[in-house]
């Protein structure tokens, strides 16, 4: 166990493990090997180029490959910055509560976003909401602000009716120790009333929570709040009828204000402070997307509570752990380690995911491996959700070791809430950025797809550390897209933040130099450069099976020496994988599905990404923000449960992975008729290698062939698609190789 704090003499709050040094040595040995064998293949397809004259397309095909190995190669040797050197957080509440009175805790201002009630129901973003007001933390010490970027009447109505039902939610969570906090998690999941809560109290609230939720959600649908009064009181009155998602005012409204204690709950106790916003927003003026609104939320908290501890969540991702304010406040206050910590970040865990899901998305190798070593090197990165930062280092300030943060310091500038809303408004409105630094050095970034990688990154140049805490139970359970589009546009969105992030000069190398380690540096460049793998990959699962068809051997062959290097590199990459994804809790069929999901997007999301940010590069487009939706049409919902692939609508993305699919197809079949017809069993040999990939590329698309011929569903790759692929496979497999290039 390392850092105790012994100068301060003070037990941690925390404490760090690493696991045994035999394991490092054993994975440091197992990569050498790889290592080895990598530098084999450089060495074959170096020494072994084919004689230009012979065949011009066999020496284009081998150039390519070997240009395709290299990248590989290069990609893999950064793969290993999250694969040495782990680190795993283990936190001492307990100590927490022996050393602070409840008074003495910091305050913490939690931001929720939202920004469409159509892809994002009101009814999820208040469970979002009640989850977070339902923490074990004194309720005076916590506030909570929902931004909402579409300004929308139909959220702020369901936040009052939210706030409402907060009053009976929050005393039953507390009094019987519910987790989770979301009234719509948990009732979900629980049939019976906790052991010592009478069923009556329990079937009434249950009840009360059904009400809360037709009522939301029939607003929701008709888009029109009630006429009674008690709603013209509040800040509904600020909407004028030609007010859009895209042009509106700014809107604070404090729904309980904490402070004056006005508002408790059914128990008499204090409730935390709940604020709506909506800021301004105009046509003309570009808004940010979640950026804009997180720095929004900062200046407006900033004349409302100030706390000095900032967490924020997406819409669909509640608590799932009440105590995770505490859990993380370890990490802060720790008096010997915590000084230098500007955030702490929690894994993204999802609860709409299926057993054997499709799409592989248990990321649980990178929970539970990459991460930890990314903190290993001093730096988790901010992931956008489940995110507890140090106000001081998210709005710019440069670490210094004898900066000391004054956790008590939360200032309130007026007790009036008339005036506080409208110095809070002047807050939002959307020039009041202009000529400031925001979103340059204070606060979230702006002009990137990932704002949160590249603030992450900027505080931690800017001398902090962070940290990564992952507890058994989960913090936090947000929703997973469950549909191939919408997973390939949110990946696509991310590929080109990273990348965007990679080429410019925030890149984690020119930025980070000297400033984070070498191994960090790298760590994000895992990511980074996710799009430059596009390029090598969609060669790699096209030019062999075309040269299959084709008879042009392209591997050694089987018999020969260059052969084992070829097999060890595969075989050994392949198995550690599936060993590393089986020991994290994936099952074998999830790794297989996971491994699907890595060629679909590197030969779709990630190629389209490295052409738009080649295009931004150059003036031709600009970047945008696709929300991904929360919500799934019920048949749809359906098909994902039993495990079919959601394709549905036309797109280029699936143009390209029908197309990959069908050529491959092709390919295997046509390329044993002919080495049969022509050359008998004995042809095989040149081009094994060649037909076992063929062979496995088919077999990993079998999902598609399915939503291609055999499927009838809505679900299905439409029409338009399969017949665009086919017009460009037929050329493609017809193409005549021998003609001279
Ligand atoms: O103009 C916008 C767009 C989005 N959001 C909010 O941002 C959050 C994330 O949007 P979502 O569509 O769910 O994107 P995801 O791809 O699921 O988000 C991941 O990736 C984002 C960066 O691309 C991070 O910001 C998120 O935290 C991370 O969960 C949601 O709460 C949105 O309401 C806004 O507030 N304003
Ligand atoms: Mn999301």
């Amino acid at each position: 166990m390392a850092g105790s704090s012994a100068s301060s003499g003070r037990p941690p709050l925390f404490a760090t493990e690493k696991p045994a040094r035999v394991a490092a040595y054993a994975y440091r040995l197992f990569a050498g090997t790889v290592l080895a064998g990598l530098l084999l293949i450089w060495l074959y397809r170096a020494t072994h180029l084919p004689p230009r004259s012979s065949s011009s397309a066999r020496w284009w095909a081998w150039l390519g490959l070997f240009a395709a190995e290299l990248c590989f190669g290069f990609y893999w040797v950064l793969t290993l910055s999250v694969r040495l050197s782990p680190v795993y957080r283990r936190v001492l509440p307990d100590r927490l509560t022996q050393r602070y009175k409840e008074e003495e805790l910091p305050g913490v201002d939690i931001f929720v976003c939202t920004a469409d009630p159509t892809l994002e129901p009101p009814m999820l973003v208040i469970s979002t909401v009640l989850s977070v007001m339902a923490y074990d933390y004194p309720a005076e010490k916590l506030n909570i602000y929902l931004s909402d970027d579409a300004g929308s009447v139909v959220t702020l109505y369901a936040l009052y009716e939210a706030s409402e039902f907060a009053k009976h939610w929050i005393p039953f969570c507390k009094k019987y120790k519910v987790e989770p906090r979301s009234p719509a998690a948990y009732f979900a999941r629980a049939d019976s009333p906790p052991d010592i809560c009478g069923p009556k109290e329990w079937s009434t609230l249950k009840e009360m929570h059904k009400g809360l939720t037709d009522s939301v959600n029939s607003i929701a649908h008709s888009g029109k709040i009630p006429e009674a009064s008690e709603y013209k009181v509040m800040g509904f009155t600020q909407w004028s009828e030609d007010a859009t998602y895209k042009d509106h005012p700014s809107i604070v409204q404090v729904l309980i204000d904490g402070n004056k204690r006005k508002t408790a709950d059914i128990d008499g106790n204090a409730l935390p402070t709940l604020v709506y916003m909506a800021r301004e927003k105009k046509l003309q003026e570009h808004h940010h997307f979640k950026a804009g609104s997180l720095n929004a939320l900062i200046r407006v908290s900033s004349v409302i509570s100030n706390s000095p501890i900032i967490m924020n969540v997406d819409c669909d991702m509640y608590s799932n752990n009440s105590g995770s304010i505490r859990d993380a406040l370890c990490f802060f206050l720790d008096e010997e380690q915590g000084q230098d910590i500007a955030f702490v970040q929690y894994p993204q865990n999802f609860e709409n995911v299926v057993h054997n899901d499709i799409y592989g998305n248990p990321i649980n190798t990178v929970n539970e491996l990459d991460h930890p070593c990314l903190d290993g090197w001093g730096g988790m990165c901010y992931y956008g959700t489940g995110c507890f930062h140090r106000r001081e280092a998210l709005c710019g300030r440069i670490y210094s070791e004898d900066y000391k943060e004054d956790w008590s310091k939360a200032v309130r500038k007026t007790e009036e809430v008339d005036e506080l809303e409208g110095t809070a408004r002047s807050l939002a409105t959307c020039t009041y950025e202009h000529n400031t630094l925001w979103g340059i050095e204070k606060g979230v970034r702006y002009g990137c797809p990932l704002e949160d990688v590249i603030t992450g990154l900027q505080i931690q140049c800017r001398g902090w550390r962070s940290v990564y805490y992952n507890p058994a139970r989960k913090g936090f359970l947000g929703m997973a897209p469950a549909s191939l589009g919408q997973i390939l546009v949110q990946h696509k969105r991310w590929t080109e933040g990273f990348l965007q992030i990679s080429l410019s000069k925030y890149s984690p190398f020119l930025l980070g130099h000297r400033k984070i380690k070498l191994g960090l540096q790298m760590g994000y460049s895992v990511c980074g450069f996710w799009a430059l793998n596009s390029f090598p990959t969609l060669y790699y699962v096209t030019i062999p099976s075309l040269c299959f068809l084709n008879g042009i051997s392209l591997f050694p062959q089987i018999t020969s020496p260059w052969f084992v290097p070829f097999a060890y590199v595969v075989v050994a990459a392949y198995s550690c994988s599936l060993v590393e994804s089986l020991q994290c809790g994936d099952t074998a069929v999830e790794w297989w599905n996971s491994q699907r999901m890595w060629l679909f997007r590197r030969i779709s999301s990630y190629l389209l990404a490295a052409i738009d940010t080649i295009r931004r590069m150059l003036g031709i487009s600009e970047s945008g923000f696709a929300l991904t939706a929360k919500v799934t049409d019920s048949d749809a919902s359906e098909r994902y449960k039993k495990g079919r692939m959601e394709f549905g609508s036309f797109s280029l993305m699936f143009v390209i992975i029908a197309t990959v699919a069908l050529l491959n197809m092709t390919c295997m079949l046509f390329g044993v008729a002919r080495v049969f017809l022509h050359e008998g069993a004995t042809g095989f040999e040149a081009l094994l290698v060649q037909a076992v990939l063929c062979a496995l590329l088919v077999a990993i698309n079998f999902p598609v062939y399915e939503a291609l011929f055999l499927r009838k569903d809505s679900g299905k790759l439409p029409a338009s698609v399969s017949l665009v692929s086919f017009c460009i496979v037929l050329p493609l497999c017809i193409l005549p190789t021998n003609i001279q290039i």
